[in-house]
């Protein structure tokens, strides 16, 4: 199994740690010869709007969006949550995404960088209990469309209930960085489904 990284911004290191402790090979995609080596793609956190203007100057828009829509399974925490919604509120005007999820995010939906926060969400499909998450100027799902699987909500304080996980066919999307904690389970998940679709 090859799965590839995409490495234009955002916390690249840590996704490929984590895929390696879950036993595939991960690679870093920075170019179109590079994406068309890997079966599924992981989109890190980040910045979205920079992680939009790259992908258009590496000229990796048009190819990622049309492996999705071929059945390329890809997982995005974060930034790249963002990077898979149909639907973006609070973007900057002409930020692009690679589409995919039925969904709208809105940006920084729980505030700014000094309201980023820990929380725990329980995961539909992920055993072992609910998952500590970090969220950091996240996004949060407002809506979703009739195929998109609510995975997870936050699930106490101020904004519970909020979805924070989804999943479309070969699409995972999570609004916090399970890569930054240790805890592998969403990335084995992650492995799982490619493993399937495979
Ligand atoms: N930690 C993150 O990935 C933050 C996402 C960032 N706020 C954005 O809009 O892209």
């Amino acid at each position: 199994m090859n799965i590839g990284v995409l490495a234009l911004q955002g916390d690249v290191r840590e996704h490929l740690a984590a895929l390696a402790e879950s036993d595939v090979l991960a690679r870093p995609v920075r170019r179109p010869e590079e994406l068309a080596e890997v079966e599924a793609l992981v989109i890190p956190g980040g910045e979205s709007t920079a992680i939009s203007n790259l992908a258009v100057s590496f000229g990796l828009l048009d190819p990622i969006r049309k492996r999705i829509a071929d059945g390329m399974s890809v997982y995005g925490s974060c930034a790249g949550m963002i990077m898979l919604a149909a639907k973006v509120l609070d973007g900057r005007p002409d930020q692009e995404s690679f589409q995919g999820i039925d969904m709208t995010v809105r940006r920084n939906a729980f505030g700014r960088q000094v309201d980023s926060f820990e929380g725990d969400v329980t995961i539909d499909g992920i055993a072992g209990g609910d998952f500590h998450a970090v969220f950091i100027r996240a996004p949060w799902v407002e809506e979703v469309g009739d195929d998109v699987r609510v995975l997870g909500r936050v699930s106490g304080g101020r904004d519970a209930g909020r979805i924070v996980a989804v999943r479309q066919g070969n699409l995972l999307a999570t609004a916090f960085h399970p890569e930054l904690t240790g805890d592998l389970r969403v990335h084995r998940y992650f492995v799982e489904m490619v493993r399937q679709a495979a």
